[in-house]
């Protein structure tokens, strides 16, 4: 652990005291933790891995083994009380992978199939129907926030650089900025970024840029409400630890849950932190599609229309209100599956 630590900052070109200033530890720790004196807590591993560029699951490995052998020593029942904890946390593995529904199992399923289908054929890909499915999805996007622009109004304000007569600068703003927010998760997808804190705000970013420019890539400082439901978020001084454990969520979650599992949840846990003052909603679509994306999955698109709305938001509510998170999950399961139905069919299968 101490030596991927220092290695990795060297590599980087990075002095202990600069490591100290980025991430907010103590300059005398970061040299604790590279001479092996002292241990970085688990939110401390997270910042490290992501500012020194060292694969998360590596380094928690590599941390945990330290603090598992800290803990028994060579003690002569250590390794009779390690094969327990090893079938302990194999048992307690499965249970959680059986713990999915059998309706979620079974979409699942018939989700993988379509995927493998489309596996084939992606050599139809045309940069035309991603166009074309792109624009719906800013179209049903912004359309589910209150943008009044049409699918055809859209195309216009996108592709033909036109205004619209009678509609806002911010509606006008609002498509822009949505199509080039997709544009940017499909860099991170090209370039395999893995999801972190600076790419969820450059995101929410996009999408605000110059309609709220205050607020635009950064966390709320005020309380806010969430229109129509009796969910409260939480309190603004929470975000930031809140969005901390968002991201070790992610972490610890990415290599085991099924990718739609995985986008969904992220989904549903970003929009109930509730972190932004505007535009939680497009944000945290993205981040699932971003996901989705990464995994060779299409984009989910949700619908902006009356009885969509309000199964989402419904779907939602259940998550925050009765920790019932099945109805969300097999909402977005469902989308999915239309999204890739209508991609086969598009490209003739
Ligand atoms: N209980 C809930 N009921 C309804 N929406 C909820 C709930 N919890 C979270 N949300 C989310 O809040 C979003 C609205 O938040 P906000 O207005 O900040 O987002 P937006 O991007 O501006 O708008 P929108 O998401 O409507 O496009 C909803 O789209 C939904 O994703």
């Amino acid at each position: 652990m101490k030596t991927l630590l220092k290695n990795a900052r060297e590599q980087k070109g990075l002095k202990t005291r600069e490591v100290a200033q980025i991430l907010g530890i103590d300059q005398a720790l970061i040299s604790k933790f590279e001479n092996g004196t002292r241990k970085p807590t688990k939110e401390q591993v997270l910042k490290l891995a992501s500012l020194l560029g060292i694969d998360f699951e590596t380094l928690m490995v590599a941390w945990l083994k330290e603090k598992i052998l800290y803990e028994i020593g060579q003690d002569e029942f250590a390794l009779k009380a390690m094969n327990m904890v090893r079938e302990e946390i194999e048992n307690s593995y499965t249970s959680s992978k059986k713990s999915l529904s059998k309706n979620l199992s079974a979409i699942l399923g018939e989700i993988d199939i379509l995927k493998s289908k489309l596996d084939q054929f992606r050599k139809f890909d045309s940069y035309r129907i991603a166009q074309a499915l792109e624009l719906e999805y800013t179209f049903e996007s912004n359309r589910i926030e209150g943008n009044t622009m049409t699918l055809r109004e859209t195309d216009l304000v996108v592709n033909e650089g036109l205004t619209i007569s009678g509609k806002s600068m911010r509606e006008h703003l609002e498509v822009i900025n949505h199509q080039e927010a997709i544009a940017y998760i499909k860099h991170l997808m090209d370039k395999n970024t893995p999801l972190n804190e600076r790419e969820v705000l450059s995101i929410h970013n996009l999408i605000l840029r110059g309609i709220n420019p205050e607020d635009a890539g950064r966390y709320r400082q005020v309380q806010v409400m969430i229109k129509g439901s009796s969910f409260m978020p939480p309190q603004p001084f929470l975000v930031a630890k809140e969005m901390e454990d968002f991201f070790i969520w992610y972490e610890t979650h990415k290599n085991t849950l099924h990718p739609i599992v995985l986008a969904a949840e992220l989904h549903e846990r970003l929009v109930t932190i509730h972190p932004f003052i505007d535009g939680n909603g497009r944000t945290s679509r993205l981040v699932m599609n971003l996901i989705l994306l990464q995994n060779g999955y299409v984009i989910a698109n949700i619908k902006g229309d009356y009885d969509s709305r309000i199964q989402y938001y419904n779907a939602l509510e259940t998550a925050q209100t009765k920790n019932n998170k099945e109805d969300f999950l097999f909402f977005i399961a469902q989308i999915e599956k239309e999204s890739l139905e209508r991609y086969l069919e598009i490209i003739g299968q």
